[in-house]
């Protein structure tokens, strides 16, 4: 690819082309779309565009709805986000915004359609802030099923959109006896927020190993497990292991298990930069020949991750109802196996960064149910630092806008059991 293609835009239209149209992963398109750019400003650049369009896209696209006549090719369109996304939310000069966009057609095969382009930002460049007033953003933003869903929950789906608004500070964990890089504010013991923008490589004590990024509400499941000095714990969905970090920190003699051989790299490689030490199998981690031997486990099951979609606004367009189901039944085969290498007597917590409760509650309810296993509910002062955060049942669910005042947090259920026979 030539330099004068490869640039800025160019790399924003070809992301949002992959998370929209082929449903990937925006970390995963970034990574390989990323390092054909050596210039940090053009990445940033890149990266906010993108961002912009994946957790505003209802909106962007009811602005320019009613400036079309017919729909157009589907990635005209995607070029018309980026453009309008670029007048209405970012600060991009209006006439760079337009031309940019013009070439970023031409560019991609859709020379026929630079006129209609052209036609309907100048529209937007008039009309797209008044517009953008009378349009209830909120409930734009958010697909339908996710507020429905959200709603029946007893969440609040308005507030829940309205986290799409704000840029999201950086969490850090840090190591147990180091001091945390100044400029942080003490959330939880080992979680530190830093505010937004802050580059975690340029924090001091980063090459040394002393911390990793991770969201406050991220860093509960591992402290809720309450590791004991030299309990043998299995982290069994581990990667890229910001949890199975803690539980060794925390003093425990940890298994971390990963499927995925890309996402094992990169747990070998935190453990590494952090001189932490966990033996670390790739395997299904509800395949293993493990009976009765582990004190405790985390079980951070794959889920569909919206809880977490204030940094991963694509998860909003790429996750799909009908997905729950099949991701409901593979954390129910990691639970029943779980189970069987837990030792009697042994605590299990499972967690999800989900806010669907097919995935957290109702397996909450799932385990519970089971032979052999009690409920463990969690107290105030288990999560004295978050007490909304706290269930009635006794489960841990937090949401995206708790901790508001301070940026808010990400949203997780953690629930904890005890094997009995
Ligand atoms: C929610 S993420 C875990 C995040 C991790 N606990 C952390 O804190 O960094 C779920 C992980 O489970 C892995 N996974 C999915 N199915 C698995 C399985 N059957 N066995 C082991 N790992 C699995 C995924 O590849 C993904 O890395």
């Amino acid at each position: 690819m030539n330099k004068e293609k490869d640039d800025t835009r160019q790399i924003a239209f070809e992301a949002v082309c992959q998370v929209l149209e082929r449903n990937r992963s925006l970390d995963v398109v970034l990574d390989s779309l990323m390092t054909r750019h050596a210039d940090e400003r053009d990445k940033a650049a890149a990266y906010r565009l993108i961002i912009c369009v994946l957790r505003q896209k209802g909106t962007l696209e009811a602005i320019i709805e009613p400036l079309l006549r017919r729909a157009p090719p589907q990635r005209v369109l995607w070029i018309l986000l980026l453009g309008v996304a670029q007048i209405i939310f970012l600060d991009t000069p209006k006439h760079a915004a337009l031309n940019t966009t013009v070439n970023l057609t031409r560019k991609n095969g859709l020379a026929g359609f630079t006129g209609l382009v052209n036609a309907v930002l100048r529209k937007v460049v008039d009309k797209g802030q008044t517009c953008l007033e009378e349009l209830d953003q909120d409930r734009l933003n958010l697909p339908s099923w996710l507020w429905q869903e959200w709603k029946q929950a007893g969440f609040d789906p308005r507030k829940l959109a309205q986290c799409l608004a704000y840029e999201v500070p950086l969490d850090l964990s840090i190591k147990l006896g180091v001091s945390p890089p100044v400029g942080g504010e003490r959330l939880l013991e080992g979680s530190y927020r830093y505010p937004v923008g802050t580059k975690v490589s340029s924090l001091s004590g980063f090459e040394e190993g002393n911390f990793w990024v991770q969201d406050v509400a991220a860093s509960l499941p591992a402290l809720l497990l309450n590791v004991q000095k030299g309990e043998k714990i299995a982290d069994l969905c581990a990667a890229p292991g910001g949890k199975t970090a803690q539980l060794i920190v925390a003093g425990g003699q940890v298994t971390a298990v990963e499927k995925d051989p890309k996402r094992i790299l990169r747990l070998q490689e935190n453990l590494k930069r952090l001189q932490l030490n966990a033996e670390i199998i790739q395997k299904d981690a509800s395949k293993l020949a493990y009976e009765e031997i582990f004190d405790a486990i985390l079980l951070d099951a794959p889920c569909s991750a919206t809880g977490i979609f204030r940094r991963h606004p694509d998860v909003l367009h790429i996750k799909k109802s009908k997905d729950i189901n099949a991701l409901v039944s593979i954390q129910r085969q990691l639970i029943q196996a779980a189970l069987t290498y837990l030792k009697v007597g042994g605590r299990l917590i499972y967690s999800v960064c989900s806010l669907q409760i097919r995935e957290a509650e109702e397996q909450a309810k799932y385990i519970a149910s089971l032979p052999g296993v009690k409920s463990l509910p969690f107290t105030t002062e288990d999560v004295s630092f978050l007490p909304e955060s706290l269930t009635k049942e006794g489960w841990v669910r937090t949401l995206p806008y708790m901790l508001q005042d301070k940026g808010g947090l990400d949203g997780f259920f953690i629930a904890r059991f005890q094997k009995t026979a």
